[in-house]
């Protein structure tokens, strides 16, 4: 039931954004004067379904080239403060309340618009907007605590902190507009603000930025940056010397797109959003877009969601103030990669702080260009962030296998959407799962009977992204650990006498010479 309403909503969002000139059509792409019909869908996109990578999404229709223009959503079509303003009465409020950020302005004319219903010009795209999303903000207190590192709390406390602020000071507004109260609540706020920070595109003219009906149906794949460059480099001189002559002019323009470096953007000059390939796509094929770099962390935050793989990743680890102040790194630059390797500012940083103070200056050229300074620096180094890794984990309630487990419970509860018994193995994992439905209040007196609805679903949801997030915090920490044992073991294996092969002994300045 719901999902067939689901589909004929979407299908009248579709047949809306045609019809208002949002077009994937390669001959209208092509030129403004084509003779073609001004607009059309599913020339090269189709909306489908990816369970495992975004859910809906689109889809290539038929092959497609990297730099080609693959969707055009006109100015008439974005959804901006500035086109929702047409409205009178909110435009002559909003200048009653000139303290409110532009992303207020856009939240509150976001819910003046969906509580208008059928009436609203926008009405076919508001339906199909999801009803729920899992941002940092919408954490609860028990969603907020499983994500269990300090860093990642403090994250969530300052999302929900920012998300109340907002909404107090926009009450009075939205009390003016005689919102229903339903749309004047925490919770559509926080759906409104959800919206705008997983769904808006960069505008020039407006810092909260556009809803670009259809080009939000792109999901998000990570950018490489260190391959993209040699990638437009290589791809847009094979594109040059393979075609023919006859393909010149199309060749000249994939180029230009390759060099644009963003996937997708409004372009002035031809007063559309547009959205590029990425990357070469065969038909059927999911057609993703790089919303940015964003930290795992950063992605849950913003569009609740995070990614298995991302090259993006990063974690933080507190240093001694002494490393921060021994170089001129910014803070934010000293961290472990995804891969487990320290970022290159972190490991100059720690060579040169593992550096007596007197040689400092002269060794800062060598730790400044990356180099390792000694045997003895390097273990020094190594060691140290091996134990603090060690360190962090120690102080973490579960470990990465219990985490692993309780995927593979949160897993069965969520197939589950009747009461279910659940067999629960570890104690940690049964301490948590009970913790989970007491605070949901689901205990109902049973072993274990799990009653489902809509908003057990969503705690669910949120307990496992946190879940996820946690164990892939551990495991960057723990190819920390290995990286830095590797690197150790490297050193003895070439038999160096220099060497201190010890790890039992604690972390130890190990200046050089
Ligand atoms: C701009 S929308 C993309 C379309 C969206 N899937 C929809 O159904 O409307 C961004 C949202 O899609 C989901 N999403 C996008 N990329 C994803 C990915 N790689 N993995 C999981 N979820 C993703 C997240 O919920 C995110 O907030």
């Amino acid at each position: 039931m719901e999902e067939e309403e689901g589909e004929a909503n979407l299908k009248s969002f579709l047949e809306w954004a045609a019809a208002i000139g949002i077009s994937d059509s390669q001959s209208s792409n092509q030129s403004e004067n084509s003779t073609s019909p001004p607009s059309s869908l599913g020339q090269s996109l189709c909306v489908s379904h990816f369970p495992q990578a975004g859910g809906r999404g689109l889809a290539a229709v038929r092959d497609l080239r990297k730099g080609e223009l693959i969707l055009k959503v006109p100015k008439h079509a974005l959804i901006t403060s500035e086109s929702l303003m047409k409205d009178q009465a909110l435009s002559t409020a909003v200048q009653n309340y000139p303290s409110l950020s532009p992303t207020q302005i856009l939240s509150v004319a976001l819910l003046r618009e969906a509580g208008k219903g059928k009436s609203s010009l926008w009405f076919p795209y508001l339906k199909q907007l999801p009803r729920r999303y899992d941002t940092l903000a919408s954490f609860g207190q028990f969603e907020m605590q499983a994500l269990q590192v300090d860093d990642a709390i403090w994250t969530v406390e300052r999302a929900v902190g920012r998300a109340e602020l907002e909404w107090r000071s926009a009450i009075a507004i939205m009390g003016e507009l005689e919102l229903k109260p339903h749309f004047r609540s925490f919770k559509a706020w926080l759906w409104a603000s959800a919206t705008i920070s997983s769904r808006t595109l960069h505008v020039p003219w407006d810092d909260a930025g556009c809803l670009c009906p259809v080009g939000d149906f792109f999901n998000y794949s990570a950018p490489r940056e260190e391959q993209f460059e040699s990638e437009v480099l290589r791809s847009a001189s094979s594109l040059c010397s393979s075609w023919d002559a006859t393909e010149e002019s199309d060749a000249g323009d994939i180029t230009a797109n390759l060099l644009r470096l963003t996937d997708g953007g409004y372009e002035e000059e031809v007063g559309a959003c547009c959205f590029y390939a990425n990357r070469n796509y065969r038909k059927e094929e999911q057609v993703l877009l790089s919303y940015g770099t964003y930290t795992n962390l950063e992605l849950l935050e913003h569009y609740g969601f995070l990614l298995d793989e991302n090259p993006n990743d990063k974690v933080f680890i507190a240093l001694v103030p002494d490393i921060y102040s021994s170089c001129s790194w910014p803070k934010d630059s000293l961290y472990i990669q995804q891969s487990g390797k320290p970022s290159f500012a972190m490991l100059c940083a720690m060579r040169l702080w593992a550096t007596p103070m007197n040689q400092r200056k002269s060794f800062g050229y060598l730790a400044y260009s990356g180099s390792q300074l000694s045997t003895a620096n390097e273990t020094s180094v190594m060691q140290w962030i091996a134990k603090n890794c060690h360190l962090i984990l120690e102080n973490l309630s579960t470990t990465t296998e219990e985490d692993i487990s309780l995927l593979q419970t949160i897993d069965k509860m969520h197939e589950c959407r009747a009461p279910v018994e659940l067999e629960l193995g570890q104690s940690t994992i049964r301490g948590q799962v009970y913790a989970f439905l007491e605070t949901n209040g689901l205990l109902n007196g049973g072993v274990g009977a799990l009653h489902w609805n809509g908003r057990t679903r969503g705690s669910v949801d949120r307990w496992k992204l946190a879940v996820q997030w946690r164990l892939k915090y551990k495991q960057i920490l723990l190819d920390c650990i290995s990286y830095s044992n590797g690197t150790i073991d490297s050193f003895t294996s070439r038999d160096d006498s220099t060497l201190r092969t010890n790890r039992s002994i604690s972390p130890k300045f190990e200046p050089l010479g």
